[in-house]
C-alpha cells in the first residue's frame, strides 16, 4: 500500500459528479463530471490512491434505497476503470442528521472506515476534496489537507466563508489534479 501521503479522499457530489438540491436519487440523476472521471484516472495512473466519502441521507429520507446506490458507485467504478483508473473504496453514510450516527460528514467516521479499509496508519497528510464545509471538517481531525472546489455547493460554500482558513481552491477536481501532479513530480 502506497505512503499515506500518496492518498486523496473525495467527496462525491458536487465534486466527481453534479449534485442536486433535490438529492441525486436514481443512476439517471448520477451525471459525472467528465474531466472528473480523468482526473481520477490520472491520479491513479500517477501512483495516487483515490477513495470516496459521501453522505447519503436520501436513504435515510427514503429518497432513495441502497440497491440504487450501489447502482451508481457501480457505474462510477466501471467509467473510472475505463479511463485507466481505480477507486480504491467508497464509504458513505446512510443515515440522517437526527440519526446520530458517527460517519456522517463533518464528523471523520467516513474517513476512518477509508483509513481502515486501506489498511493504513493513519490519514496524516492525505488529501480532503470537497464542496462544501463538513468535507473538509471531517478530515481535519485526522490530519487531512482540506482542498475546496468551486463546483457544486462551493461557490456557496465559499460565499459563507466560514472556516475555511487554510483550504486550498480550485475551480474543480480537475484544476485541483493539476496541481498536485505539477508538485509532485
Ligand atoms: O456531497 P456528498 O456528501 O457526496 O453528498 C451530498 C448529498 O448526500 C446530499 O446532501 C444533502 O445534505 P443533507 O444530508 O440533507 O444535510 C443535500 O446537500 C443534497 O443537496 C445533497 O445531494
Ligand atoms: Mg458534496
Ligand atoms: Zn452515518
Amino acid at each position: 500500500m502506497p505512503s499515506p501521503l500518496k492518498l486523496v479522499i473525495l467527496d462525491r457530489d458536487g465534486v466527481i459528479n453534479h449534485d442536486s438540491d433535490d438529492y441525486v436519487k436514481s443512476l439517471d440523476e448520477w451525471i459525472p463530471y467528465p474531466s472528473a472521471i480523468t482526473a481520477i484516472a490520472r491520479l491513479s495512473q500517477a501512483g495516487w490512491t483515490v477513495a470516496v466519502a459521501t453522505n447519503q441521507s436520501g436513504i435515510a429520507r427514503g429518497l432513495y434505497d441502497e440497491t440504487t446506490l450501489a447502482a451508481m458507485h457501480r457505474e462510477l467504478g466501471r467509467r473510472v476503470t475505463a479511463a485507466g483508473g481505480e477507486i480504491a473504496h467508497i464509504a458513505y453514510c446512510p443515515h440522517g442528521p437526527d440519526d446520530g450516527c458517527d460517519c456522517r460528514k463533518p464528523l471523520p467516521g467516513l474517513l476512518e472506515q477509508i483509513r481502515d479499509a486501506l489498511a493504513l496508519e493513519s490519514l496524516e497528510g492525505s488529501w480532503m476534496v470537497g464542496d462544501s464545509l463538513r468535507d473538509l471538517q471531517a478530515g481535519e481531525p485526522l490530519g487531512c489537507r482540506p482542498v475546496l472546489v468551486r463546483t457544486g455547493k462551493g461557490e456557496r460554500t465559499l460565499a459563507r466563508g466560514e472556516g475555511l482558513r487554510h483550504a486550498l481552491v480550485f475551480d474543480d477536481l480537475a484544476a485541483f489534479v493539476d496541481w498536485l501532479l505539477q508538485q509532485t513530480r
